[in-house]
């Protein structure tokens, strides 16, 4: 069983123009559409719509947590937040004529504490896994992430920015930097898929077991014991990439949770997320048939 952990998370607004965006005017959008977010959340949502037993967990607060406590509770998430005075912050992606801006706030400002409290709804659900996903509100420090990894006998799992990822000193399963994350946090030259396995493999002596970097149009790299496996991007109708990243990492855990290999892992990580990116902001789409999709990536060694 997989447990969520979002620190930080969002109801992510998605707005659709026609036109180009431009300053000193009103923008009138075509298209609006609200949907809870943050990393962990979002991963949650796809465990679920695919079956597998997991509860997302992190902290809510304001009218923006109890939208993000209804959506799931409607999708059928199974929760167990904490309660944090603040509002908890609202994103916004804009998909314009001339591409995607994402307008992301820093989130409410926590104490300490709640890092116990969090630990303490991790420990009643007893997970094997538990994913730590997204960035951390003012207040907090990397040490957060640390102390969840560190806190029970687990499988940690960890998808944050570059420069959170490079002050973490914990064990952990597995990290999932982009390709910007993972030269943030490596400083290697990433600008080829090959420069990006060799920064992903030397990364794992930081204490990951394995890394899986996500590369956008490029594909995905997952590097571990089993070596250095690229698999490439479906060639796919792109709506927006806002929780791509999440639904490739979930496609991935939901294989190795049903005893897949890291080849077949990877294969259903790249199907799950070009099912995604085909649609409009984080909305969970039918993933239960992605069979087809999934034979049609093609998977090999670097
Ligand atoms: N333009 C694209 N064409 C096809 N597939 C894509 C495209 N962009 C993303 N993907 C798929 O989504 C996966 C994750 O993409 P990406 O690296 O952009 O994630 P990310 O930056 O972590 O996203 P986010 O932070 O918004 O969740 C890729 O490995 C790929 O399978
Ligand atoms: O600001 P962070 O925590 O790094 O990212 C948050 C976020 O942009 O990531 C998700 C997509 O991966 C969205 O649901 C959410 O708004």
């Amino acid at each position: 069983m997989i447990v969520t952990v979002t620190y930080n998370p969002a109801v992510d607004q998605t707005i659709q123009f026609d036109e180009q965006m431009a300053p000193d005017r009103v923008m009138r959008a075509d298209e609006a559409q609200f949907d809870a977010g943050g990393k962990g959340i979002n991963a949650a949502q796809f465990l679920t719509a695919m079956d597998r037993p997991c509860v997302a967990t992190g902290l809510l607060g304001g009218f923006t947590g109890s939208f993000i406590r209804e959506t799931l509770q409607d999708d059928g998430v199974e929760t167990a937040f904490v309660d944090v005075d603040g509002t908890t912050r609202l994103n916004t992606t804009a998909i314009a004529a001339a591409g995607e801006y994402k307008l992301n706030q820093a989130g409410p400002t926590v104490g300490e504490s709640v890092v116990d409290a969090l630990l303490e709804q991790v420990r009643a659900q007893s997970p094997d896994r538990v994913l730590i996903g997204g960035s951390l509100p003012p207040g907090l420090s990397p040490n957060a992430i640390d102390r969840i990894a560190a806190g029970g006998d687990w499988e940690t799992i960890v998808d944050t920015g570059g420069d959170v990822l490079r002050e973490l000193d914990a064990q952990y399963g597995l990290c999932k930097p982009n390709r910007a994350e993972l030269g943030d946090a490596t400083g290697a030259d990433v600008s080829t898929v090959e420069g990006c396995a060799d920064a992903a493999d030397a990364f794992r002596d930081r204490g990951f077991d394995r890394v899986l970097a996500s590369l956008g149009a490029d594909g995905a790299v997952l590097v571990g014991d089993t070596g250095r496996l690229y698999a490439e991007a479906l060639d796919i109708n792109v709506v927006d990439t806002v929780g791509a990243g999440d639904a490739l990492l979930s496609g991935v855990l939901s294989a190795w949770e049903a005893g897949a290999d890291d080849e077949t892992a990877l294969r259903t990580g790249v199907a799950v997320s070009s099912q995604v990116v085909q649609r409009a902001g984080t909305a969970v789409p039918d993933l239960n048939d992605i069979g087809s999709l999934r034979d049609g990536v093609t998977v090999r060694q670097l």
